[in-house]
């Protein structure tokens, strides 16, 4: 057995492995899941519990995820969590990996997931000293290698350095369904929903199910026409990975329901178009928000919610005046308490709204679970 002295390895399991960030600094440790090598923006994400939800969340597609809680996969994996059909992190960085899983819902390792699934990861990371380093330096392009693809570290860092970059990446259309489909209401249908999706998680349909909405999925790729070919009572636009200053389609068919005042709702990349179609920018945050504890303010009711995130890109809007926009007056009603950073919008004029985090809470608190309340009012409030 090895130590577990700061910054060794302590896995007991796998072959040598490392971590190497694309500005040089590297990490030792054994190899987690499969063995090879992986790519992708080191984000780290403060979760203690939630990881099968994190790993099969599309919206980080071409991630590597360190997790700062350092017990990760304790209760395994089991078949009812996932938000997707699949693992969707390019990489895992983890400290002190479970070697038991101990829950009565699991029912295999996610060691054994992980490898079954071809995810590479590492363990006996210090990922406390990671995830600080990269909260001082940015999100940035990191790699990890074990087996044969365990190099000279000059090499190792010219493959980190040659892989591509977040910002600009167009990536709703590699995760989103190609097929659209029907997600029932639960107990009477009370409306019909047009939900595009850019990477939608499981648990976003289901928390309108709950609400006896039918739910269309449809492809990102979907147009005004096929959105209002299911005609629909409300339009959502879902979560998703990469740069929303690419997404260019939904942008234009946000504008196409804008237009018609169907009501609106959008959530994290949803947001991040809905800004782009009321005429606000969007940039890139040094670190991002990723995360089940992080406090946002309603500001339409000044109440404070703890919430889920896992965003990398925010809205630039004004957080203290009402803005003119084509679509009449728009406002931000959500902002984040640890940054200000602007969590939601909503229009004054009609009925449509959105936010940068997850009320759909998978994993994370329920606090947020009113806005899909409210989106169910805007559809009320447009029959009355
Ligand atoms: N979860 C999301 O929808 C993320 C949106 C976007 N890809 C970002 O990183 O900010």
């Amino acid at each position: 057995m090895t130590t577990s002295t700061r910054g060794t390895a302590h896995g007991t399991r796998g072959i040598p492995a490392v971590l190497v960030l694309e500005d040089g600094r590297s990490f030792r440790g054994r190899s987690y899941g499969a063995v090879g090598e992986a790519f992708g923006e080191a984000v780290f994400s403060t979760g203690m519990t939630g990881y099968q939800e994190t790993l099969t969340d599309p919206s980080y597609h071409r991630q590597v995820v360190v997790m700062t809680a350092p017990h990760i996969g304790n209760t395994g994996v089991n078949d009812e969590d996932p938000e997707s059909q699949r693992i969707w992190v390019a990489g895992y960085v983890v400290r002190d990996p479970a070697r038991i899983p101990s829950n009565w819902r699991s029912v295999r390792s996610l060691d054994d997931e992980l490898v079954a699934q071809g995810v590479v990861g590492i363990s006996g990371v210090d990922t406390r000293a990671l995830t600080r380093h990269l909260r001082e330096r940015g999100a940035m392009r990191v790699g990890i290698f074990s087996g044969e693809a365990l190099a000279d570290e000059g090499m190792m860092l010219a493959k980190v350095r040659q892989a591509p970059e977040m910002q600009g990446a167009d990536l709703s259309t590699q995760v989103a369904t190609k097929e659209s489909y029907v997600v029932p209401a639960i107990g009477t249908k009370k409306f019909t929903v047009a939900a595009i999706d850019l990477g939608i998680k499981g648990m976003t349909p289901h928390r309108m199910a709950e609400r006896g909405i039918e739910v269309h999925v449809l492809p990102a790729t979907a147009t005004v026409e096929d959105v209002y070919a299911v005609n629909p009572d409300g339009v959502f636009f879902s979560n998703g990975p990469g740069d929303p200053a690419t997404a260019d389609h939904p942008v234009s068919v946000m504008r196409g329901v804008l237009e018609r005042k169907t009501p609106l709702f959008g959530i994290c990349f949803g947001n991040q178009i809905l800004g782009r179609a009321l005429g606000f920018g969007t940039y890139k945050l040094k670190y991002g928000h990723r995360g089940i504890n992080q406090p946002v303010q309603d500001r339409t009711t000044g109440k404070v919610e703890v919430t889920a995130h896992n965003h990398g890109f925010a809205v630039d809007a004004p957080l203290d005046t009402v803005s003119d926009t084509p679509f009449g007056r728009a406002e931000v009603s959500h902002v984040c308490l640890n940054d200000n950073v602007v969590e939601g919008l909503h229009l004054l004029d009609q009925p449509a709204f959105s936010v940068q985090y997850h009320p759909e809470a998978a994993a994370g608190p329920h606090d947020a679970a009113y806005l899909f309340d409210r989106f169910v009012s805007l559809m009320e409030g447009q029959r009355a």
